[in-house]
């Protein structure tokens, strides 16, 4: 019997999704041989301040973004629980449905992969999910510590057939593109009245335009 397609999450804030998501996954998509990604906006960010637009905001926006971008679809589970959306819980969740085989990977920038050590339960994300990692600019290739090298060293796998025959337990380095966006930057540069064309979609910057959003 083959095993399942691997199934690849994205989570993320998504205050509001920009082309700093969405490219580097397309690449990551090629790689890897992905047919799908799932966004999985947050609801309560662990290690930031609430989003400044709303869920159901950037949901909307999400759903702008990949109107015409089929790879991408949506999971609204974590909007349905009021504690801090850690992602280990989530991935138990989701593993409750989908048994112990279905090869899970969980997509992340650099800067993740930076501070993963903080995470909640962070040692057990590998019992759950691969990690697949895209790069960003400005975020070193080297973890923070001798320690959490090592880890990156052992988990490390280059051969992409094995992401899809193991259900977790492997980190992809993706080779992807360096996109120098952050959701930050478009939020100040909407506060300053710049335009943002180029960082976003249109359709996404239209709907901002449109609620008003990121005015101050
Ligand atoms: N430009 C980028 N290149 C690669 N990965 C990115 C980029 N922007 C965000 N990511 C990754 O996408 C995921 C979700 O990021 P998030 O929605 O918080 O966007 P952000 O731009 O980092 O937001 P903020 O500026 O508000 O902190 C994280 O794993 C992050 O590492
Ligand atoms: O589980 C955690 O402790 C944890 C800590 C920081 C971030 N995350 C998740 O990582 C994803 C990217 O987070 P962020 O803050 O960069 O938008 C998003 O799905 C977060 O819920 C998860």
């Amino acid at each position: 019997m083959n095993s399942p397609a691997l199934q690849a999450l994205f989570g993320g804030t998504f205050d509001p999704i920009h082309y700093g998501h969405l490219r580097p996954v397309e690449a990551l998509a090629r790689q890897i041989g992905l047919q799908q990604v799932t966004l999985l906006p947050n609801n309560v960010p662990p290690h930031k301040p609430q989003p400044e637009a709303s869920a159901a905001q950037r949901v909307a926006m999400i759903e702008q973004a990949i109107a015409d971008r089929p790879l991408f679809n949506i999971d609204l589970r974590e909007l349905q629980r009021q504690t801090p959306s850690y992602t280990v819980e989530t991935l138990r969740g989701l593993r409750a449905e989908r048994g112990p085989q279905q090869p899970v990977g969980f997509i992340i920038g650099q800067d993740s992969l930076l501070t993963l050590h903080h995470w909640h339960q962070w040692q057990e994300l590998l019992e759950l999910c691969h990690l697949l990692v895209c790069k960003r600019p400005g975020y070193p290739a080297e973890m923070a510590n001798e320690e959490m090298q090592n880890w990156l060293d052992r988990h490390v796998c280059r051969d992409t057939a094995r992401f899809h025959q193991q259900p977790h337990g492997l980190i992809y380095l993706a080779d992807t593109p360096m996109i120098n966006i952050s959701a930050t930057e478009i939020r100040q540069r909407y506060l300053q009245k710049q335009s943002c064309s180029d960082l976003l979609p249109d359709a996404v910057i239209d709907y901002i335009s449109h609620a008003g959003l990121y005015r101050g």
